[in-house]
């Protein structure tokens, strides 16, 4: 029997969330009504996910919710912000119990992983889309604008795994069930930096999530920042699972491809003997320079500047 209206949803599957630190009033009224932890500052991001766009329009429920949960999380990682609440605006085309169990089962495991509370939302009928905004709090924000010419530049750990993945999770490729669920958990599990975050936010002096990206994000920083980027892409952290998948093309994946989440960092030389004693996975890629002309990431390989055709995903 499928649930049969909009309330009976946010009933049935969404008001269930369970009680949390700060939340005066949480999902049923008007707004959500929250109290701030004294003397911080609230972080907010939204990340909408698209059927067909972030994700395959057949995609497992339970594996969607926890991915756009995630990548929000990843926002809130990359400013240097603890997780505090989330709402959620669900946009469905039918109101399909068996979907709907194992969204907000998906959804709903993730919150308790990470300690996020469910506040309130939306619910409308549509083309499947997931928009969910999240608050966290922090008083060492990573900015993007912080970054000088002289620092070093970090990425969290390996990359390129999640667009090699892509055509397996598309079903564009068959191959044997452990490499299919291998890419699957690069595509819909990122890691949310959060742990490093913790680590790094003294001494970093910005920071970005790569989702399009990392020569496009690190773009970002260089362009708030003032810098260029001087990137040595045969550094990069290449994923194993990215060279199974994907072979030579693998480190242009690792430079280009989005959807890993892993964060991109700067650190001011004085600072670099500090973060490599923190033994935290981060690899070293490349250094900051005076932007002579347009702030930019200038891509090496062997030595010489390699312009790939993309540097990241770009909607339009
Ligand atoms: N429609 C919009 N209205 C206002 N601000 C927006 C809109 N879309 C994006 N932004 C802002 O532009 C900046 C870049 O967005 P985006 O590339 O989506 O960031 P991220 O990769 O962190 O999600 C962010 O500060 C975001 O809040
Ligand atoms: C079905 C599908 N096709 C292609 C992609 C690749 N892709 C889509 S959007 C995107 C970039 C990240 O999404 P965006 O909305 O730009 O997130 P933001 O940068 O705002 O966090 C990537 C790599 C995907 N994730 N799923
Ligand atoms: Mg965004």
């Amino acid at each position: 029997m499928a649930a049969t209206g909009e309330f009976d949803i946010i009933r049935e599957y969404f008001a269930a969330a369970p009680a949390a630190e700060g939340v005066v009033l949480g999902i049923g009224d008007d707004c959500a009504l929250l109290q701030p932890p004294a003397g911080a500052l609230l972080a907010t991001s939204v990340d909408t996910l698209v059927a067909g766009r972030h994700f395959p329009e057949q995609a497992d429920a339970a594996k969607v919710a926890s991915r756009a949960l995630r990548v929000n999380l990843s926002d809130l990682a990359a400013m240097g912000a603890e997780p505090l609440w989330f709402t959620l605006a669900l946009t469905l085309p039918s109101a399909d119990r068996k979907w709907l169990q194992g969204f907000s089962r998906g959804l709903l495991e993730t919150a308790r992983e990470y300690g996020i509370a469910l506040v309130g939302g939306d619910t409308t009928a549509g083309p499947l889309s997931i928009t969910i905004q999240v608050t966290g709090h922090t008083t060492k924000p990573l900015r993007r604008d912080g970054a000088r010419a002289g620092d070093s530049v970090y990425v969290s750990g390996p990359l390129g795994a999640a667009s090699a993945a892509l055509p397996l999770v598309l079903r564009k490729r068959k191959v044997d069930a452990e490499l299919q669920q291998a890419a699957e958990a690069a595509f819909y599990w990122p890691e949310p930096q959060l742990t490093l975050c913790r680590a790094i936010a003294p001494l970093a002096t910005a920071a970005i999530d790569i989702s399009d990206g990392l020569l496009a994000d690190l773009g970002h920083i260089c362009r708030a920042s003032g810098v260029c980027a001087e990137v040595d892409v045969d550094a990069l952290p290449v994923a194993a699972l990215a060279r199974e998948l994907a072979g030579e093309s693998a480190r242009e994946l690792a430079a280009t491809g989005g959807d890993d989440y892993q964060l991109c960092f700067c650190v001011a030389e004085a600072d670099v003997p500090a973060l490599e004693q923190l033994h935290s996975g981060a690899t070293c890629i490349g250094r900051l320079v005076d932007a002579a002309g347009e702030p930019q990431v200038m891509a090496y390989r062997r030595g010489r500047r390699w312009s790939p055709q993309q540097t990241g995903y770009q909607h339009f």
